[in-house]
């Protein structure tokens, strides 16, 4: 059982950090993580002392596949490389209800892990119902990911966060998928999750850089009660990337949230062991930025990348016009038929 940590308002708070770089940023080395990787990174994390540590495919677990990109490595022998590597780090797992099944969260919990992150997008708690509940009957601790929060108002999550604790959810997070929620965007979001769980639940926040508010908001989340916060290493993830681990360690420090983290470590971390391995960097630029501002799933970058080149369509077009149609996670095959829609346009003059 978590334990619900006291909300002080005005601080001092206290948060724990769940580091998710061997998860969403799995996405931004396109799902090729290698077991020595794993390791790597684990070792550092939790010498660190990072609480909680996820490793999963990108896009959680049974991900690797046509649609959402093949893993280099089978994701059950990471999840097995990071379990024996955390001295004391929880290793939590992501799974979206309908791309991972039963089956593969009871192979994660046979593998060690102890943490289950199931997601939905932010109107659809209810299928992730029975999975809480089996959740809790393996023994993990269960959290759960509002995907494309901006998409649901403050009082709309607060309803969805309520079906995820009433299944036997023990944290709830306001996920900022597209890195579009700016300030009160969050503390509104996280405020109204908070009095609608009171002591049922914890309230946490994942954040991503597109619009460069990614730190900024984790603060704001904390002040207005989120107890879980999630970064990677080197903002390493999905789109302009999440906020950064290090970079909210040394924030935390000096803004009396108390992470109880080792800031020097995490920052050797960033620097010796993760930025050597990125293949790609997470940039603010055009094709993140319009992410950011359409609302648009960090996860679908590199899908419209692709099909950028493959149709000479710029991206960032592709991006724009997903946002118009608010396309949310699970869609990816639509990015193709953007794409050539927009090629048949632009032959069209
Ligand atoms: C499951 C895909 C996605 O990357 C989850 C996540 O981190 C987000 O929505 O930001
Ligand atoms: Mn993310």
């Amino acid at each position: 059982m978590v334990q619900v940590l006291p909300h002080h308002p005005g601080g001092p708070y206290e948060v724990r950090l769940t580091d998710t770089t061997l998860r969403d940023g799995s996405h931004a080395v396109s799902h090729q993580f290698t077991e020595q990787n794993v390791r790597d990174v684990v070792r550092a994390l939790d010498d660190a002392r990072v609480e909680v540590i996820e490793v999963t495919h990108g896009d959680g677990l049974a991900g690797s596949s046509f649609n959402y990109g093949f893993s280099g490595t089978n994701e059950m022998d990471l999840i097995s490389a990071a379990v024996d590597e955390a001295k004391n780090a929880k290793i939590a797992c992501l799974m979206l209800p309908g791309l991972g099944t039963l089956h593969e969260m009871k192979e994660a919990r046979e593998r060690g892990a102890e943490v289950i992150r199931i997601a939905t997008h932010s109107t659809e708690a209810d299928i992730s119902i029975q999975h809480f509940q089996a959740a809790r009957e393996m023994g993990f601790e269960t959290v759960g990911f509002l995907m494309l929060s901006h998409m649901n108002t403050p009082q709309g999550l607060a309803e969805q966060a309520r079906i995820m604790a009433d299944a036997g959810c023990q944290c709830v997070y306001v996920v900022d998928s597209a890195g579009h929620l700016i300030l009160e965007d969050v503390s509104d979001r996280v405020d109204a999750l908070v009095q609608e769980l009171g002591d049922d639940a914890q309230v946490g926040y994942h954040g991503h850089q597109n619009l460069s508010f990614g730190v900024a908001n984790s603060v704001l989340a904390v002040r207005a009660g989120a107890r879980q916060i999630d970064g990677t290493l080197a903002a390493l993830g999905a789109g302009a990337g999440n906020s950064p681990t290090e970079v909210l360690a040394a924030v935390f420090e000096r803004q009396d949230i108390k992470a109880d983290v080792d800031v020097p470590k995490l920052l050797d971390a960033a620097e010796d062991v993760v930025k050597p391995i990125m293949t790609r960097i997470p940039l603010m630029d055009r094709s993140s930025i319009v992410q950011g501002k359409a609302g648009v799933y960090n996860s679908f970058l590199i899908h419209a990348e692709r099909a950028a080149e493959r149709y000479g369509v710029p991206a960032h077009l592709i991006l724009e016009e997903i946002g118009a149609r608010k396309l949310v996670g699970g869609q990816e095959d639509m990015i193709i038929d953007v794409a050539v829609a927009l090629k048949k346009e632009m032959a069209n003059g």
